[in-house]
This record gives C-alpha cells, structure tokens and sequence, in this order.
C-alpha cells in the first residue's frame, strides 16, 4: 500500500473539480477485459446488455398506470434521468449531530446501473432513501429529468413517486404482513390511477410470473415464502408500476449465496428487458462489480472515487477504494494470507480538518491535514477526491 501511494504521490495533479459530470466513460474493449476477469459472485451467469426498450414505451396506444400501454414518456437526452446535487442528511441536531450524506453529487442515465458501495455506516441507505424522499434533506437537490422533486409539494410528487422505486434488503420488512400478494401488488397501481381490477390482476399476473412465482402465490401471505421469494416480491411490487429508476438497497445481502446469485440474475434480466435505470447499493464489491456500468465510492458521507467499474478494478486511486479491493477474498489456492484488512474503522475518526480518511491513510502527508480534497477528474470520467491521487 505504501509503495502504491508513493507512486500516486508523482502522478500528475492536474484537473479541475468536477464532481457531477461522472459518466459512463472510456471504451467497450476496456469494459469488456474488466468483465472477463470480475469475480462474479457464485452462479451469477455472465452480463447481459442492458437498455433493451421496455415494450410498454413502444405502445403509445394504452391508457392508465397499470396498463401494458402506456403512453410513452417524452425525454430530453440532453438531461440525466437523475441528479443528485449536493445532498445533505442529517441527523439529530447540534453537537451530537450526524452528517450521514454531506454534499453528494452524482447522475444516473437513463438504462445506467450505477453501483454505490462503503462500508457500513458511511451513508448509502440514508443516500438512497433521501432521493425517494424516505428521509427528509437537509439541503441538496434531486433532480429527476430536470425537476427537482425535494421542493414539490406532496401532490405534485405524486408521477415522480411512481417513476422511481425501491427494493429493500428486507423484503419481510417492507411487505405488509396482513396483505395478501394480490393485495400488496395490486394497491400501488389502484393508488396510482389504475381502476380497472381486472388490468390491475392482469399486470400482478405478469409480474409474478416475471420474478419466478405461480400465479397461486396471489392468495397467500409474506410470510408464506422463504427469503428469497419475498425479494422477488419486494422486486415484483417495485415494478409493479413500471419504473424508471429502482434504488436496490442491500438487495441481496440478507440472502445465502446460492439465492443472492438468483436474485441477481434475475435484476440483471429484468434491468435489461426493461431498460430501467438502477442505483445498487451494496458493500459487496463483487455484487456490485457484476451489476453496475459505473460505481460510486462513498466515504464518511463522501462520494471519493467514481469510474466506470472496469477502470475502478483495473486502476483505483484513492487509499479506501485500493483497501476495499484488497479486502475482497479471492478464490485462489496458491494464497495462504488472508485478504489485507483495512485498519480502523469509520466510525472511531472523523478528523475536524482535511481528508476524512486521514486517520486510516498510510501515506497521508500534512497537506491531507489540513485541507479537505474535492472530488476531481483524474481521467476522462474517473474522479477522485484525494490529495496524492
Ligand atoms: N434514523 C437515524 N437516526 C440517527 N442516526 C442515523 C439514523 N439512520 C442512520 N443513522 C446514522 O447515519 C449514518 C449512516 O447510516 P446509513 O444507514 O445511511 O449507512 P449505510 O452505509 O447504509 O450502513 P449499512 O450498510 O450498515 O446499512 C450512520 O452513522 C448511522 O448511525
């Protein structure tokens, strides 16, 4: 690690700050190598592409929310799907604060998987619950194609709220142990303007049948099925209304290794038949390696590094996301050494001044000390917040 960082210390400084312009970047052929040599997690089949054109934009001719036909949405290419701009959460006030997301910018294209990973603790779930507007902001924006829906009243919220959806790690949690399937799948589209039963039967239909279920699972309860059948429902009822974006928080991490590969399998598929946009929240750098064209790097509260996932594994800058790839047991029996482990955790030191990874930095010199690094590009689409990056 310390001989790492000491070459990063004569690599050129260059650069301006541009934290939201993190898209996906440099060539297929580089992205295809990544591929080829990720470490996909146990039965996980290979990536499929994604951002096939869902068969519900195609036919202008239908009418309602939970009809196959919707009219299609009209998009401006120029604008991300989403942008999130400086968000802040916090917690608590005063002293005893926290600051779970502290100024996070980023964008999501339409049909982009964009992983988001840090260890527990640093902020995704408050990240991603803040852009459903889950969890109050305490400043920011979150911009989908242009409106920024932290500042619309709860009516107007209404489409929006339709247009992005969540997947939990705890599916059990989410589903309403009282409701039958019909019932926890069907009530989004009544509540959002669908009023024929039989469509709304229809599309509950379609679904189940789409994340792997029989049509007999209708009439029973959550707690009739395993683990990994209810993250096909919590799946099922995120799609129910034909989203654009679905924030997976943790969506596999709660399930044993055989069904985690199945229920990612099955996003995979479902992202690219649909052409929906995904955030994937997960600590697991092998899940997200798999799953996203593009990963954030969330420290204390901080996005600090963001590449496409191929130059991310190939060449990663900053310390914590070295420490986190160097954490990631390999399958190799040649090694007898255990995967380096990061020393400290995020919790113990949060420094008043400069770098906040600081205090577990092995080459941190006195500038990281004092001044606090903005997230920069050190590449075309690979930005970086750290000094000796
Ligand atoms: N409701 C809450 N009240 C007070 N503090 C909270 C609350 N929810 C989260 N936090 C704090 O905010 C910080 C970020 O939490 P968050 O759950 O967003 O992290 P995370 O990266 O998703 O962690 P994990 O992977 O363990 O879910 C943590 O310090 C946590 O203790």
């Amino acid at each position: 690690m310390r001989a790492a960082c000491a070459r990063r210390r004569s690599a050129p400084r260059g650069g301006t700050p541009a934290p939201t312009a993190c898209r996906r970047s440099p060539g297929r052929s580089a992205r295809r190598s990544g591929r080829r040599a990720a470490a996909s997690p146990p039965g996980v089949r290979a990536r499929r592409p994604p951002a096939i054109l869902p068969h519900h934009r195609s036919n202008p001719a239908g009418r309602g929310v939970g009809s196959p036909a919707r009219q299609p949405r009209r998009r401006n290419a120029s604008v991300s799907l989403l942008s999130v701009e400086d968000l802040v959460v916090r917690y608590g006030q005063g002293a005893g604060a926290v600051q779970a997301v502290d100024g996070v910018t980023f964008t999501v294209g339409a049909g982009e998987a964009v992983g988001l990973v840090g260890e527990s603790g640093c902020g995704k779930s408050s990240l991603g619950r803040a852009i459903l507007r889950l969890q109050p902001a305490a400043a920011g924006a979150v911009r989908v194609e242009g409106t920024d829906i932290l500042s619309l009243p709860e009516r107007r919220l209404v489409p929006y709220r339709r247009r992005l959806q969540m997947v939990f790690q705890d599916p059990f949690g989410a589903l309403n142990p009282r409701q039958t399937l019909a019932r926890l799948l069907e009530t989004p589209l009544r509540v959002h303007g669908e009023r024929d039963p039989l469509a709304r039967r229809r599309r509950s239909l379609e679904m189940l049948a789409r994340v792997g279920l029989p049509a007999a699972a209708l009439h029973r309860y959550p707690h009739e099925f395993s683990g990994g059948q209810r993250q096909r429902i919590g799946i099922a009822r995120a799609l129910m209304l034909r989203p654009d974006l679905v924030v997976c928080d943790e969506p596999v991490s709660a399930l044993d290794v055989s069904i985690q590969a199945q229920i990612l399998n099955l996003l995979v598929e479902l992202r690219g038949e649909l052409g929906l946009a995904c955030l994937f929240i997960s600590h697991d750098l092998s899940v997200v390696r798999y799953f996203a064209d593009r990963v954030l790097v969330m420290y204390l509260g901080r996005i600090v590094e963001s590449a496409d996932h191929a130059t991310l594994w190939a060449a990663p800058r900053h310390p914590y996301t070295q420490a986190l790839l160097a954490a990631v047991p390999r399958a190799d029996p040649a090694r007898r050494t255990p995967p380096a482990a990061l020393r400290g955790d995020s919790g113990t030191a949060r420094p008043a001044t400069g770098c906040r990874f600081r205090p577990r930095c092995t080459a941190a010199g006195p500038h990281c000390a004092t001044h606090d690094p903005a997230l920069r590009a050190v590449a075309p689409g690979h930005f970086v917040a750290c000094h000796l990056a």
